[in-house]
């Protein structure tokens, strides 16, 4: 791989926003002096992926846009991804890694938004609203307490106690629920929630199940026929994490069967690309699943705040090599570095890279300012400052070392 040096002036640097991102990016963007934006309104995949990665300095994308090792090959100058949301499922973190490319998100800003939505679900689940909306739409009348239930003193079982299903649990406490959760890790129960010691226990306890765990190898299909029948018979079960998590045809199974009172599924394994795209789904035929298109953070305060974190983020890294927050690489806080040049090298973490990097400096007579350097197994991330008027010797030196995977410039 050819090293690419992104030492460019502001005007040059593309980004690129896919999936509708919030308006508010472009803002800051432009704010920082970075004009040259291209938007798509929908994700992309293929040729079209390609075609605007291959000039691409910086990419925003949301959930959908599916960055594999292959696509990440195919976009020689990427310097730095932006996922506008808090998944990074769909980014194949570790091959950005060894090409030097950080990965920012947003890990919190949409976090409320998907908790209201979900404690609304449970509302209407227990009400049986799904089924009764559904038979007023075509005419009918259902006009009965059966199957209905206040959601006081019901139990909600949370899978996945992060910042959603801790926020969730909270909300849920107001409304006199009794919350238990299961988690891979020990986790501080809020309130009067309950960690409980396996998932069976969760599914076994809950009138209401909510999925609030990553998309992962140990996550993927998570909830299938077994765990299904373990759940109580006429509860529900709410979906807003990744649509992998649940196995829809034992879910479609479980509903035929009546087995589930009720369903609120906001993620699908496969999703349309944009809204002009159609949706198809097993579940369309049962109105008393409540289905919802991948909106669970899709609310205008979540979006407009997600658009200005993640752009910041990205402009931070561009401007002054900050890499603060990033999910796949090592983090390197930096002060600003006004009247000095600012050397950033990206490598392979191999033995003797940092000797190499000052013996060059040295023979070349390059005086050190400051020097910042953070490393995980696989790459280090080296920030070094220089008087200005050196800093082209200095990029020279740093380019040539073996192992460098990128190297850049700020003047
Ligand atoms: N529907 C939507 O629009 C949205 C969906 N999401 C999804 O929700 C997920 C959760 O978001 P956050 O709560 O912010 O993440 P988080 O990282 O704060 O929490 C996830 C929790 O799941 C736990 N966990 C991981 N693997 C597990 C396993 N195998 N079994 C049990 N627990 C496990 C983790 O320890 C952690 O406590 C995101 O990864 C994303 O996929 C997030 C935002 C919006
Ligand atoms: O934040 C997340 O992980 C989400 O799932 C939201 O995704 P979106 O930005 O709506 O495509």
């Amino acid at each position: 791989m050819n090293t690419p040096r992104l030492s460019h002036p502001k005007e040059k640097i593309k980004f690129v926003l896919l999936e509708g991102i919030h308006p508010s990016a472009i803002d800051t963007l432009d704010q920082a002096g970075y004009a040259r934006v291209v938007t798509a309104p929908k994700a992309l995949a293929g040729d079209e992926l390609a075609e605007v990665l291959k000039d691409a300095h910086f990419l925003g994308i949301r959930s959908r846009t599916q960055l594999t090792a292959e696509v990440l090959a195919q976009a020689p100058r990427l310097t730095a991804i932006g996922a506008f949301c808090i998944g990074t499922n769909q980014i194949d973190l570790r091959a950005a890694m060894l090409r030097g490319i950080p990965v920012f998100n947003a890990p919190f800003s949409n976090t409320r938004s998907v908790a209201e939505l979900v404690l609304a679900e449970v509302v209407m689940l227990m009400r049986g609203i799904p089924h009764k909306n559904a038979v007023l739409h075509q005419g009918g009348w259902v006009k009965s307490a059966a199957g209905s239930h206040e959601v006081r003193g019901k139990t909600l079982g949370i899978v996945g106690y992060g910042h959603i299903g801790t926020q969730i649990g909270v909300l849920a406490e107001h409304l006199g629920m009794q919350v238990v959760f299961v988690d891979i890790e020990a986790k501080l129960p809020l309130g009067n929630a309950r960690q409980l010691s396996s998932l069976d226990a969760v599914l076994q306890a809950a009138d209401v199940v909510s999925l609030h765990v990553p998309e992962t190898p140990e996550t993927q299909n998570m909830i299938a026929a077994p765990q299904l029948a373990r759940m109580k018979p006429g509860s529900h079960l709410i979906n807003a994490s990744r649509g992998t998590v649940v196995d829809i045809d034992a879910l479609t199974d479980a509903l035929e069967r009546k087995h589930l009172a009720g369903a609120a599924i906001d993620v699908f394994p496969v999703e349309p690309q944009g809204n002009d795209a159609r949706f198809d789904s097993p579940l369309v035929k049962f109105d008393n699943v409540l289905l919802t298109p991948h909106i669970g953070g899709s609310t205008a305060e979540a979006q407009e705040n997600i658009g200005r974190e993640v752009a910041a983020k990205l402009v931070r890294y561009s401007d002054n090599g900050s890499t603060v927050t990033a999910v796949n690489f090592p983090e390197v806080s930096l002060p600003g570095h006004a009247g000095r040049s600012r050397l950033l090298h990206i490598h392979r973490n191999v033995p003797g890279m940092m000797a190499r990097v000052n013996e060059r400096f040295s023979d070349a007579g390059i005086n050190i300012a400051a020097q910042y350097l953070r490393t995980n197994d696989d790459v280090g991330y080296v920030v070094i400052d220089v008087d200005s008027d050196a800093s082209e010797a200095a990029l020279d030196s740093l380019c040539g070392i073996p192992g460098t995977i990128r190297c850049r410039v700020l003047y």
